[in-house]
């Protein structure tokens, strides 16, 4: 993998971008956060997840052969970091139709991932699929989601009536080893339960049961993940700036945010990968945004991320990032080798002025397409970086993940924030909670009845 930061620099893109002398002066902090990293690594289990998970993979890998062999489709119930990181790892190194792919080509199961609880969106997939022949991963670290757990009574309800009590075998948990409702329910009704590890918080998850279930079901490799993961937590624990990716980063985008630049565009030129822009939205969002720092001062730090799609969103979103405001990072990410080469041929018709495109592949095309928007925007004097992946295959996703795992972690120490709690999200969770009756939430319930109330002369009934 590369990754090439020349474009955030004021020698490439003029006086918006980051000057070499503020990367010294930033990187007068780097030895402290160095020793914050590695004090904290222990903290953090989510950077031993590429080296100590022999035994449960090999659990994984077996329940995945069962799986594979006795259903027709899995399907991952979660949300937020229990479901981003299979849906990036499912399209990022699968085809992109696989569920549509012939069970010979496919080799396993369809698979999906439902992370919302829009009824129509639940509904959809109960009409196409056999439940009696689905096998359901319920993730949640917490034990306690609500959007999870809703999730799971209408599986188990659609279960109980196709299957009678037999439905056992259908049902995977992942949780905390011993909190939350889920874990509860596994040591009762004795599920199949993974445990995600203490030190793992949801959006660093992937690399355990997680994500690492879906993965074994989908016939990916697991060990080359972890190889990737490997190489680059080989990189991002050198405490030299200019040798560890990771720490630049979070320099980079942390002397962005001191210029204004609010906002993090990941924009992959793959389809497979938009999903890795969602994985990451999630992580940077939830990790840095954050109202008090370390000494519980008010800080309200964060940066927003967008997710966008090269090229396709070349024709929504670049306007704005080439001409509007100097408020925004882009990452773009590219591929070097695709999995298909897809030429453009001669066409049975005269093409007129078209006709230049006749004998070139469409892979030419999208990556002219990504340096011609990179030097648009470098042009407009607009911060960009390019992630370069050689292919998108387990290795590459798995030093991807880790990458920016370890990028968010250091970001956290430039901010000086806790980057791996969200109370943010809890607030919304209780009121949740309140709202639908859980009991021991009677007074939230009435604080929020009271908020709610509406001056009337705002509201617009058309
Ligand atoms: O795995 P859980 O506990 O259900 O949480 C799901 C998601 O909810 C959050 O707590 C908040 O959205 C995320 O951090 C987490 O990934």
């Amino acid at each position: 993998m590369k990754i090439d930061f020349n474009h955030m620099l004021v020698q490439t893109i003029g006086e918006h971008g980051i000057e070499e002398q503020d990367i010294q002066k930033m990187a007068l902090k780097i030895p402290q956060i160095h020793q914050n990293m590695c004090a904290k690594k222990d903290a953090m289990a989510w950077r031993s997840l590429p080296y100590n998970q022999a035994a449960v993979v090999a659990d994984i890998k077996k329940e995945a052969e069962r799986i594979n062999a006795g259903f027709e489709n899995f399907v991952v119930l979660g949300i937020g970091g229990s479901a981003l990181g299979s849906k990036a790892l499912f399209t990022g190194i699968k085809h992109l139709k696989y569920n549509e792919l012939p069970r010979e080509k496919r080799g396993g199961v369809r698979f999906y991932v439902v992370d919302n609880v829009d009824p129509d969106g639940i509904n959809a997939l109960f009409d196409v699929i056999d439940v009696k022949k689905t096998c359901f991963h319920v993730i949640t670290k917490s034990g306690n989601t609500v959007e999870t757990m809703s999730q799971f009574m209408i599986v188990l309800g659609k279960l109980k009536e196709a299957l009678g009590d037999r439905f056992q075998e259908n049902i995977i948990l992942t949780t905390d080893k011993e909190k939350g409702i889920l874990k509860k329910i596994s040591n009762q009704y004795g599920f199949k339960t993974f445990t995600v590890p203490d030190g793992v918080g949801g959006r660093f998850s992937v690399l355990c049961p997680v994500g690492l279930l879906s993965a074994a079901v989908l016939n990916i490799d697991i060990e080359a993940l972890f190889a990737g993961a490997q190489e680059m937590d080989e990189a991002c624990t050198k405490e030299n700036l200019w040798e560890n990716p990771a720490y630049m980063y979070a320099l980079l985008y942390c002397a962005a945010m001191k210029k204004g630049a609010n906002i993090s565009v990941m924009m992959p030129y793959a389809d497979g990968l938009l999903n890795m822009a969602e994985w990451y939205a999630q992580l940077w969002a939830e990790s840095l945004g954050k109202r008090y720092g370390n000494d519980g001062s008010i800080v309200n730090k964060g940066q927003t991320p967008v997710r966008a799609l090269g090229v396709t969103d070349q024709h929504s979103q670049i306007q704005l990032y080439t001409e509007g405001p100097f408020d925004k990072v882009i990452a773009f990410i590219d591929v070097e080798k695709f999995h298909t080469e897809l030429k453009i041929p001669q066409a049975p018709i005269d093409m007129q002025d078209a006709s230049y495109l006749q004998g070139q592949t469409i892979n030419k095309l999208i990556a002219s397409e990504m340096r011609a928007t990179e030097y648009a925007v470098t042009q407009a004097g607009k911060m960009n970086m390019r992630i370069t992946l050689s292919e998108m295959n387990a290795k590459e996703i798995g030093a991807l993940f880790f990458f920016l795992e370890m990028a968010t972690a250091a970001a956290g120490e430039f901010l000086e924030i806790d980057a791996f709690d969200q109370p943010g999200v809890e607030a919304g969770k209780i009121a949740t909670f309140a709202l639908m009756g859980r009991d021991g939430y009677e007074e939230k319930a009435a604080e929020l009845n009271q908020a709610s109330q509406k001056d009337e002369k705002f509201v617009y009934q058309v």
